[in-house]
């Protein structure tokens, strides 16, 4: 496989006038005398959509806690669109620009798909405190843009019949989708989707795999997805990094990356993931 420079996006030629979604300096962060994530370095081009792989363990969940901000890098940078995150906390690297999903399913499940997707919305809304607790017209103004923007992000998904619906009524795969829509609600320039095909069968699969490229397409942002499922990861990521033991031990495209002897080693020869 080539061998990529640390700092050089997966896709090197794409978007060189912008600076890049996020760029990654010498990240790592300890627990204790475990060292998780080591040497993390890793860009992302603007409208990429790219691929964070591994064996169980291998610390791909901490580096999305690392860029969410949910952990402080024990040492290293980290930059979103050029602007050094060091001090920001997970509503500011949210406001910034990066929005996530979980593993788990976390949404709120007695609230409906709409409320869902207003509260993504509240996060990055602005209105005055006052103007929201009296009620003022701002407030309405503000709650009537709100509710026709969730329900426009709803009808891209085709879930806005399901607006009034309670959350946890939804089948398995409606929810994930809620879950992506909610976090599209902060208005992301990078979403994160922490294993996205988790529980999910190969149709539902395939229309996932059809969405994420919607996404990155209609809002022109960076997509990072964290997925076992290596069909969906070959099938939809233009770059690949391989982590194993909290380092990057490969990257490059889906064709490289099936081929490096490396990751061969550690990763995909293993059964069972
Ligand atoms: N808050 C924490 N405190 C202590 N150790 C932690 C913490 N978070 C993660 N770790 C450890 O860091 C390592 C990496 O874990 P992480 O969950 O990031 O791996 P992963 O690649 O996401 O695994 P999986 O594919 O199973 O989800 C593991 O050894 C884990 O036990």
């Amino acid at each position: 496989m080539a061998k990529h420079d640390p700092h050089e996006t997966l896709l090197p030629d794409r978007d060189m006038d912008k600076s890049p979604a996020i760029e990654c300096i010498g990240l790592g962060i300890d627990f204790g005398g475990l060292t998780a994530v080591d040497d993390f370095n890793f860009t992302l081009g603007r409208t990429e959509i790219a691929g964070l792989i591994g064996p169980n363990g291998a610390g791909k969940t901490t580096v999305f806690n690392l860029l969410t901000k949910v952990y402080q890098p024990t040492r290293g940078r980290m930059l979103l669109e050029g602007r050094d995150t060091k001090n920001m906390n997970t509503t500011q690297a949210n406001r910034a620009g990066i929005a996530r999903t979980f593993q788990n399913i976390r949404l709120f499940k007695d609230l409906t798909v709409l409320d869902n997707v207003l509260i993504g919305l509240h996060n990055e809304m602005d209105y005055h405190l006052a103007s929201a607790i009296f009620r003022l017209p701002g407030y309405w103004r503000a709650e009537k843009i709100a509710r026709g923007r969730a329900l426009d992000l709803l009808s891209i998904f085709d879930m806005a019949d399901m607006a009034d619906n309670q959350a946890g009524s939804l089948p398995y795969g409606a929810q994930r989708r809620l879950e992506i829509v909610r976090a599209l609600a902060t208005n992301p320039t990078l979403l994160l989707l922490d294993e996205p095909a988790a529980g999910m069968n190969p149709s539902e699969t395939s229309e996932l795999m059809e969405n994420i490229r919607k996404i990155r397409d209609t809002f022109q942002i960076s997509i990072l997805l964290i997925e076992h499922d290596m069909n969906l990861v070959m099938g939809i990521c233009e770059g690949i990094a391989v982590l194993n033991y909290g380092k990057i031990i490969a990257k490059g495209t889906p064709e490289e990356i099936k081929s490096d002897p490396d990751v061969i080693e550690a990763y995909l020869g293993k059964k069972g993931h």
